[in-house]
């Protein structure tokens, strides 16, 4: 996860988009990116119970993998059977159980569509330079729980946020958009 070892709970929602095509939740703007990018191969960091990637493989071409990084061996035993049951193939879902700084950096630079890095923290900005140069040309990297001005107050997290922020919106290599749902999305192309 781009932020701490922890996930921040009650942050991700829940709403799963089986069954409700128009939404306005993270999983649903996952969903919408991997369809509008035809996404064949996509990354996530935290696959947790796997509605991540449920959402994400929903929107990408079949036949598209997804990567999915995690760091706790039961958690992927969860996700893996989530998957199975919810029809998707074992091969479309790689789960890589790691820590996302040791895993990335092995994955193909420039190959994925989408990559997903579950809601930012401490150390947002280098999952942001791990995160990008795995992108192709066009590519879309996600960042959750990022507020669009993230506050001025003391402290790492919103240290971390400010520069993420900053960083996105400089890079000239990225176009950044950020999106008002739930705690704040923060969404970039790379030229
Ligand atoms: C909020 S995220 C999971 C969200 C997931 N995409 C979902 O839809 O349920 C929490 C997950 O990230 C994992 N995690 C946290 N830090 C990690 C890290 N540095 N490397 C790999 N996995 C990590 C945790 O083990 C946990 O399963």
């Amino acid at each position: 996860m781009s932020v701490s070892d922890e996930p921040r709970s009650g942050e991700q929602e829940r709403a799963r988009p089986a069954g409700s095509p128009v939404g306005e939740s993270t999983l649903h703007v996952l969903r919408f990116l991997a369809a509008s990018l035809r996404a064949k191969a996509a990354v996530e960091v935290g696959t947790g119970t796997g509605d991540g990637a449920l959402s994400i493989l929903g929107g990408m071409v079949d036949g598209g993998v997804l990567t999915s990084i995690d760091a706790d061996p039961a958690k992927q035993r969860v996700a893996r059977r989530t998957l199975r049951e919810a029809g998707h193939q074992p091969g479309a879902a790689r789960l890589i159980t790691g820590r996302a700084p040791e895993v990335l950096p092995r994955l193909t630079d420039g190959g994925y569509d989408l990559v997903s890095m579950g809601p930012a923290g401490v150390d947002a900005p280098m999952y942001l330079e791990l995160g990008k140069r795995l992108l192709r040309p066009g590519g879309v990297i996600v960042f959750d729980g990022v507020p669009p001005n993230p506050p001025e107050s003391p402290g790492a997290l919103a240290a971390s946020l400010r520069e993420l922020v900053r960083l996105m919106r400089d890079d000239e290599e990225l176009v950044a958009v950020s999106l008002p749902t739930g705690p704040g999305l923060l969404v970039a192309a790379k030229r």
